[in-house]
Parts: C-alpha cells; structure tokens; sequence
C-alpha cells in the first residue's frame, strides 16, 4: 500500500448528474482468478476488477503455478488443473483482503506443499480460526499466531478427508474455503449455512463444470453437497459490476439535492441486493431498468433521483445480503427521516476495521446522534448533518467511501485520515464521483 492519501471533502457544488459504470465485482474477480487457475485449460476474463485485494490473488495464483497475464484489458489464465498447482518460493501476501486469504486457504488445505500466508496490518488481525479450525480436519495443518491471526502456515494434505461442516455465522468466505478444499478430497463435502449467503462459489463451480447440489433447510438455511475429487474445466467469465461498489454513488446521488444519476450494468444476485431493497423501504427514488443476462449474470442499470429519506428497521435476516453495505447505508440513515435501526450486525465488529466501531465514530464526528444496542445499530436521523468531523478510516475502504458521501451531503467539509485503501476495491472511485460533479480535490 502506497503512502496515505488524505481527503477534505466538502459539500457537492451541485447536484449529481451522469452515467457511469462502477468496476467488476470483487467477489466474483477473486473466484474468477482462483477457479482459472485450478482448471485445466486458458480461461478469459473480462470486467476483472483490477484493485488491490484482486492483484493479490492474482499474484498469489502465480506463486502457485498459474501462467496469470493481462492482455488487451482481459485477463487470461492458464491452469493447472486441481492438485496441480505448486508450492510456492515465497509467503503469499494477501494485503488488505479477507476473501483472498480465507478463500486461498480452502485451495490450499488440500494442495500437497507448504505455504506461508499472511497481510497487511488489518488483515493481520482478523480472524483465521473461522477457516483453519475446520479446514484441519481434512487433514492439513494450520499453524497461526495467537487468536488464529496471519501469518499463517499451511501443510497441505493432497487428496484430504471431505468435511461436512455447519457454520457457525453466515459467511461465504468460510463456506467457500471449505467447498474450494472439497475439490480435492475423496468423497462428498457438505456445507451448511444458517441463512444464504452471496452463491458466487456455487455459480462457478457449475460454470467450470462440476456439479453442486444445494437444498433449502427448514430456518431459512442451505446445505451444499459437492463431490470430489473434482475436475473443473477453464471457461471465459464475464465479471459484472459491483453492486457493493454501486453502492457509494447511488447514497451519494440519494442525498445531495437536485441528483439524478444512472449506474449501469449492476450486478443483481439477490444475495447481494439487500442495500437496494432497503434503500427502497426508505423511500428511495431507485429504479432498475433494463434487467438483462450478461455472462451468466443478471444485471441492470440502476436510476437514482434524490429525495428525503424515512427511517428503516432492516432486520438481521438481510445482514449476508448487504453486509458490506452498513457503513453506507448508515450514512444515508442519518439523513433520514426517524429513528433507524439496523439489526444483528456482530460480523461488522472483524472487517477490515471494526466497522460497528468505526461507523459510529464517523457519524459521531459529524454531528449525527447514534448508538450501539447489543449488535444494533440506532440512528436518529435529521435534515442536515453539521459535517466537519475528522475522521479515521482505520485501513477501511468502505469507510473511507461512506465518509466521501457523509461529506458531499454534510454542511462543513470532511476529513479523511486515509483513502489510499479505496484502491482495494474501487480503483478510481475519486474520478468517477467527480464525472457526476462532485467537485473531490484529491
Ligand atoms: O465471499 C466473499 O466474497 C465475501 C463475503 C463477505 O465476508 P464474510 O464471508 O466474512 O461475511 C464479505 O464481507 C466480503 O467482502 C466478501
Ligand atoms: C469485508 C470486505 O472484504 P474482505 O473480507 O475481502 O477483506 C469488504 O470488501 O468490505
């Protein structure tokens, strides 16, 4: 990571106007660039999102053996095929990214080699336990730090024991790490998880070929059979725009006056929208137009108008649908109408900062009146924000982000520590809100 990057922002000079597209999906680019290089044969991507935390699986999947090259704005991979990837000469660095490093450990679990893993300071002190405690039991061997933190070291087993294993919270990194370790062991492996969660790791596997079988459990929750040993074959992949990337302009055109703005070609997994939907709850003028499949994906281009919110109540069954979101749409409750309360958000307390934290502090340190009651979050809403606040970012790009939107709809103008972690997952963010008009001075 490059130097820090501070940004004062002040209120938008006008309204927000324009077309725009957001970058790929960072879910989907990871997955992407992982299943390329276990299968067996040259997979083309296009619409890869070239931040920093997708840089490093790529880099990641060259230390193990894929030929990983960018061309003409595609990205081309040659496979290895599954149980054919190599032990790599050096540690894997994974930056800044939770879903690289708890992804990769599920490959590397079943893999026959030794390999180092480990991040940068944020990542270093997120939790690993959630994927090596289970990942263990195929057989390889996890030695962490202290509280299961990276560095990591992991003694792949080759052909492991197949686990069935229910998670204990709703996370598609873990539920991913354990189908990608499936892929290489004897037999069936069996995830539960107590509600859905975003399905990428499923799509692709049945796009590179190999079946998985999911069935709906009482309570809301899915099982996921997967049978291994597992062969997947390279397919071209056509990565769709972020809606957690959409997310930031769509708030910000929600609530500086006299925006109307269209972000196009959205990725719509309904695993992945709960945002939309609540934004729609509160009133939003947000339309989806012109719904169509692209690369096996559903997307459409999403028209905002602003106009004043109303307070929502989202309850925790929409956490996974929209987890990324909460620092966002936090920022959007406080300009609401009411008192809001966004309900069971426990996971917000291990991303990239203590987001429960560190979106209260920014909101606090802008005039907004909010609490912590057990894992809610309570927001009283009002007209205007005063703004002005300092604001720590804690090595967080969605909140970096959520504080450029607080800032462009605040009265006084905005502080940001840091917003050089923006690059992990929405490179040009700062250019993109400036063709809309927001006026950024970076
Ligand atoms: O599987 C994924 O690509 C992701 C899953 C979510 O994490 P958890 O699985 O920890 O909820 C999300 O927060 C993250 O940004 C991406
Ligand atoms: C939590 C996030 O990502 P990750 O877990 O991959 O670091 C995020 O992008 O908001």
């Amino acid at each position: 990571m490059t130097a820090q990057r501070p940004l004062t922002v002040s209120s938008a000079p006008t309204g927000l106007t324009g077309r725009v597209r957001v970058p790929g999906d960072k879910s989907i680019s990871h997955r992407a660039l992982m299943f390329a290089a276990l299968a067996e044969g040259r997979t083309h991507i296009s619409g890869l999102l070239e931040g920093e935390d997708v840089l490093r699986t790529a880099e990641a999947m060259r230390a193990l053996g894929a030929k990983v090259v960018q061309k003409d704005g595609r990205w081309i991979v040659d496979g290895c095929g599954v149980n054919g990837l190599q032990e790599p000469a050096d540690v894997l660095d994974m930056g800044n990214s939770g879903t690289a490093a708890r992804l990769l450990s599920g490959v590397l679990a079943t893999h026959p080699f030794m390999s180092i893993m480990t991040g940068d300071a944020s990542l270093r002190g997120r939790p690993m336990g959630r994927v090596s405690v289970p990942l263990s039991e195929t057989g390889a061997r996890f030695v962490t730090r202290a509280g299961h933190k990276l560095p990591m070291a992991v003694e792949g087993t080759g052909k492991g024991k197949p686990l069935h294993y229910r998670l204990p919270v709703a996370s598609a990194q873990v539920k991913s790490a354990i189908l990608l370790a499936g892929l290489n062991c004897e037999g069936e492996t069996v995830v539960e998880e107590p509600a859905p969660t975003r399905d990428h790791t499923e799509n692709m596997l049945r796009h590179f070929g190999t079946e998985v079988k999911v069935e709906e459990l009482p309570e809301a929750g899915r099982r996921i059979t997967l049978k291994g040993p597992a062969r997947l074959v390279a397919q071209d992949v056509l990565v769709p725009g972020d809606p957690s990337s959409a997310a930031f302009p769509v708030v910000a055109a929600l609530l500086v006056p006299g925006s109307e703005i269209v972000v196009e070609a959205v990725g719509q997994n309904p695993l992945r929208t709960g945002l939309f939907k609540t934004l729609k709850e509160m009133g939003a003028s947000l339309e989806l137009r012109d719904e169509r499949t692209e690369g096996g994906e559903v997307i459409g281009d999403l028209h905002v108008r602003a106009g004043r919110l109303k307070a929502v109540d989202v309850p925790a069954v929409r956490v996974p649908s929209m987890i990324d979101e909460y620092p966002v749409l936090a920022v959007a409750c406080a300009f609401a109408e009411g008192t809001s309360r966004l309900r069971g958000l426990a996971e917000l307390r291990v991303k990239e900062s203590d987001r429960l934290a560190s979106t209260v502090a920014l909101l606090e340190a802008n005039g907004a009146k909010v609490h912590v009651e057990g894992d809610d979050l309570i927001i009283e809403g009002q007209k205007s924000l005063p703004g002005g606040g300092k604001v720590q970012t804690h090595m967080d790009h969605r909140l970096a982000m959520s504080a450029t939107v607080l800032g462009l709809a605040a009265e006084q103008p905005v502080h940001i520590d840091d917003t050089a972690f923006i690059e992990t997952s929405f490179p040009g963010f700062v250019s993109l809100m400036n063709t809309l008009g927001a006026g950024l001075k970076p």
